[in-house]
């Protein structure tokens, strides 16, 4: 079974430390949680594991294979940024030809909500169409493991429910690590969840700790 095992990752900015000895584990077939306050680091930490941006310190590996940089991760893990990341005067068919080999293409090409859009240019695709083509480039891709930043930001519910039954119907071949602030759904989807605060990493089991570490209201709590 492979696994991800990601260690004693230790990051400032302009001298503020955003996190400190950072460790964090997923195996294949297992979606983990990251929630943290906005500024808490989650994506500093993706960006850290993929291995585009740098750290003080950063120990990652696959089984055991040590990922010292993106040229050794990008054939392990990959990962979807916050912002959309795919060429916008390109169309669909294209973009798919482009990301993915061959014998990968076919299933996306044929999918019930892909193939609509295949004539179209990225850039005319809603928010919902982009995401979703994006999260299924990654979960068609060969990588093992997939970090997702913010999955479910500017979709509806329907196309959430889309993308959380994508990836469940993924899961069984990778690894995930989703961090977003819909905590409802990425309680609904992970196995694990972690709370990102002051630098550091706690693994949380139920919505309540997330009043105890300030990142619902109690208010908010009691009126889900
Ligand atoms: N390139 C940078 N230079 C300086 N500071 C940065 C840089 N990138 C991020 N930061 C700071 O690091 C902290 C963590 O940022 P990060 O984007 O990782 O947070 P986040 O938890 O993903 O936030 P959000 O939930 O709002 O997306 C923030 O205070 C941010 O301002």
């Amino acid at each position: 079974m492979k696994n991800l095992h990601v260690d004693s990752i230790r990051k400032y900015y302009d001298g503020k430390l955003i996190l400190s000895d950072i460790f964090l584990s997923c195996r294949k077939g297992e979606i983990v949680g990251l929630i943290g306050r906005n500024g808490s680091g989650k994506s500093t930490l993706l960006k850290i594991i993929f291995g585009i941006e740098s750290a003080e310190n950063r120990f990652v590996r696959v089984d055991y294979k040590v990922l010292k940089s993106f040229r050794n991760s990008k054939k392990f893990i990959n990962y979807l940024p916050q912002e959309n990341f795919l060429p916008s005067e390109i169309k669909v068919q294209t973009i798919i030809k482009l990301f993915l080999p061959e014998k990968r293409r076919i299933q996306l090409l044929r999918n019930v909500f892909i193939e609509p859009l295949l004539g179209k240019k990225f850039n005319v695709l809603s928010g919902g169409e982009k995401r979703i083509l994006e999260i299924l480039l990654l979960l068609n891709s060969e990588a093992d493991f997939v970090l997702l930043d913010e999955p479910f930001n500017g979709v509806g519910p329907i196309i959430k429910d889309l993308i959380i039954q994508i990836i469940n119907d993924e899961k069984a071949h990778k690894g995930f690590i989703i961090t977003d602030h819909d905590y409802e759904n990425v309680m609904k989807v992970t196995d694990r969840i972690f709370f990102l605060k002051n630098a550091c990493l706690k693994e949380i089991k139920d919505k309540e700790e997330l009043v105890q570490h300030g990142y619902l209201t109690k208010t908010i709590y009691n009126n889900k």
